[in-house]
């Protein structure tokens, strides 16, 4: 994917500022900046919920305006930051929705399509619960059941705005582990928003430093992070230091 001098504004706020990026595929890409730096508003750019003023978003070498929409979603699935169903659905049930793509007008699902429905409920080991209310679940189980909608949607890219927030830290390494597992077997490339630089720093292949609207940095997870880069981005005074070769941030005494 690769995005070519974007813009966006919100009436006359101006959110993105000529952002220029290129997502490798089969990769995790972390997006990492401050609140209200315009992460949020580029995953919806990306998934075409907003539309760029200028510049424009590439995928395969096709700008995404011009991608008929059951395509493209068969391309690019999100879980979002807050995810809403309608009505009091089963765990089952919300996944099938993630075959809608492919399901046609009055159609049942085929074969594959349940195939793909067991297989995502099978990837984020939610076989006992599949059963289950979706609104009886704990937060990491109902972000489970998101990211298996999303799964069963079979797309080649898969964007995660913020899957941690709101879980303990068990859900947290839970969905990151889940997140990294459907990158090495599945193959998906991962386009994330974390705000834990921790996290981030052992679960991404690149991170991408995002400040105002535009990118500030992009590079491998354990090169491309300094104190100073991720002080700059935050503004505050953070240092980064080795322990047992994996990289920590603190704030600075
Ligand atoms: N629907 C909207 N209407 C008007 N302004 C918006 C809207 N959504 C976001 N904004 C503004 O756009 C800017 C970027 O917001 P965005 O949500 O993309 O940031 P973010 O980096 O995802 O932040 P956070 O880390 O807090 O989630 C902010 O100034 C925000 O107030």
């Amino acid at each position: 994917m690769e995005i070519n001098h974007l813009f966006f504004a919100y009436d006359k706020n101006m959110v993105i500022k000529d952002l220029n990026l290129k997502i490798e595929k089969n990769k995790i890409t972390t997006l990492l900046g401050a609140n209200g730096c315009g992460k949020s508003t580029l995953l919806k750019l990306i998934t075409r919920v907003e539309k760029p003023k200028m510049g424009f978003i590439s995928l395969d070498g096709k700008n995404i305006k011009n991608i008929e929409r059951k395509e493209f979603a068969k391309k690019v699935a999100i879980v979002r930051q807050k995810n809403q169903i309608a009505g009091d659905i089963k765990v089952e049930e919300l996944v099938a929705y993630g075959r809608n793509p492919y399901v046609g007008f009055m159609q049942k699902p085929s074969i594959e399509d349940k195939n793909k429905i067991n297989e995502a409920i099978e990837v984020c080991g939610l076989e006992e619960i599949r059963k289950e209310r979706v609104n009886s679940l704990s937060g990491g189980q109902v972000q489970r059941a998101w990211i298996a909608m999303a799964i069963a949607q079979d797309s080649e890219i898969l964007l995660l705005d913020e899957p941690t927030t709101y879980l303990d830290i068990k859900y947290q390494i839970e969905i990151l582990k889940l997140i990294r597992n459907l990158n090495k077997n599945l193959g998906k490339t991962i386009i994330m928003v974390l705000h834990d630089i921790n996290q981030s720093l052992e679960y991404s292949d690149t991170i991408v430093g995002m400040m105002k609207g535009k990118i500030e940095f992009q590079g491998k997870a354990s090169q491309v992070l300094t104190g100073e880069k991720i002080s700059k981005i935050y503004d505050t005074r953070l240092k980064i230091i080795d322990i047992e070769n994996r990289k920590y941030v603190f704030a600075e005494d």
